[in-house]
């Protein structure tokens, strides 16, 4: 069958939408504008909306596109769009072997289920048999994931685990893991890929929220400093054991923590290795909300759906408003935390506490 005679189906442009997520360029506005048109007029039909006035820039852009659609069948729409995307991405074709079940899922994620929906990115961290413990590759995964947000049609953007954790912090496992050109190496890189991660929550451009539904220990909790609402089951602990580990503060905890809940307090947590109840972190600051386990997940959605129908302009401006004078000093921070945590890593005192933990003598 040649290609106009085929028909998308719901599937194939469910696939193209995740695809697009993934895509490693920024195929330009005109081609944006291009696939929201396309998008609505396949989900929606002819262009119904008011018309936005003149001053709304961005709005009355989509709009132009999506009305010059006219009267365009929804199925045309439709393979219009995958058509579109499938010539930005070669590997469309192959990637849309996904398996049963993972319609409206993100593919190509080893350790995340990232999905777009009501004006919502969800990033879930997918590895519960390991306490969603976080992996060379999950780092990677979740600044590729929080990049592709960044840029898609969400107003919002969640963070949340699977399973009984939100996350366990750093896989101790990514110690054992190292190069021909040995420790030194394994050190120096590493330090850089924390850099970039934590750099990542830092320059997010859009409301980023944590759903924290169960324990969070380590860098899944300092990461909660830079992020702009964080609502807790009240399952969820908040652990931070760097002396325990050897280690020292990341994530800009060192300057965060200190300003959201006092010196003394973020003493306790950061240097003392003192675990927080949910009650506790919401009494300090670091919680926005915390909910009772048996609601939690349709509290807060249900308030999640109606934050993401806000003005998109207005909610991206007033993160700028709020987060912009921080930003430079926030990086600083984060390169002097990277750099002393270098010196941590090659510690005897970090060396016993991960071989204690791998040969099961240790837990926290
Ligand atoms: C050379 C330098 C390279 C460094 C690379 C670093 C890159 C950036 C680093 C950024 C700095 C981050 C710091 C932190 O996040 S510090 C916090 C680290 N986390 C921990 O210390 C937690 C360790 N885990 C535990 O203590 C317990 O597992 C826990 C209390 C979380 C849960 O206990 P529970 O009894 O309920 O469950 P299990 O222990 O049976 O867990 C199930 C299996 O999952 C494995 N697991 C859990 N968490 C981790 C983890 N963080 N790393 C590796 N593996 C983890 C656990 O071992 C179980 O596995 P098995 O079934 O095989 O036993």
């Amino acid at each position: 069958m040649n290609r106009t005679a085929m028909r998308a189906s719901q599937k194939d442009f469910e696939d193209a939408m995740n695809q697009v997520k993934l895509l490693k360029k920024d195929p330009g506005n005109e081609v944006k504008l291009k696939l929201y048109a396309l998008y609505k007029q396949a989900t929606e039909g002819t262009c119904n909306m008011p018309k936005p006035g003149v001053f709304d820039l961005i709005n009355k852009a989509k709009w132009d596109a999506w009305n010059a659609l006219g009267s365009l069948p929804k199925e045309a729409a439709r393979q219009n769009y995958v058509d579109l995307v499938s010539s930005l991405s070669p590997s469309l074709e192959s990637s849309s072997q996904v398996e049963p079940g993972t319609d409206r899922k993100s593919t190509g994620f080893e350790t995340l289920v990232v999905t777009s929906e009501d004006g919502i990115t969800k990033i879930m961290f997918n590895r519960p048999t390991r306490k969603n413990a976080i992996n060379t590759e999950m780092y990677h995964e979740i600044m590729h994931a929080l990049k592709a947000a960044s840029k898609d049609d969400s107003i919002i953007t969640v963070l949340t685990g699977n399973g009984d954790y939100y996350s366990s912090g750093n896989d101790l496992t990514n110690f054992t893991d190292i190069p021909p050109g040995g420790v030194e190496e394994k050190v120096k890189n590493s330090a850089i890929l924390l850099r970039e991660f934590v750099g990542c929550f830092i320059d997010f451009p859009k409301p980023l929220i944590a759903v924290v539904n169960g324990p969070a220990v380590g860098i899944s909790v300092t990461l909660l400093g830079l992020f702009d609402a964080v609502y807790a089951s009240d399952r969820a602990t908040f652990h931070t054991p760097f002396s325990h580990l050897g280690q020292s503060p990341e994530g800009c905890s060192s300057y965060t923590f200190p300003k959201i809940m006092s010196p003394a307090k973020a003493t306790e947590m950061l240097i003392f290795g003192k675990k927080l109840t949910a009650g506790e972190a919401c009494a300090q600051g670091l919680v926005t909300e915390v909910f009772p386990e048996s609601t939690f997940q349709k509290e807060v959605w249900t308030r999640l759906k109606a934050f993401a129908k806000l003005p998109p302009n207005a909610v991206r401006i007033s993160k700028e408003v709020i987060r912009k004078r921080e930003r430079e000093k926030l990086h600083a921070v984060n390169a002097e935390e990277c750099s002393v945590l270098q010196g941590r890593w090659l510690s005897d005192e970090c060396t016993n506490a991960v071989v204690n933990f791998l040969s099961r003598k240790s837990k926290l």
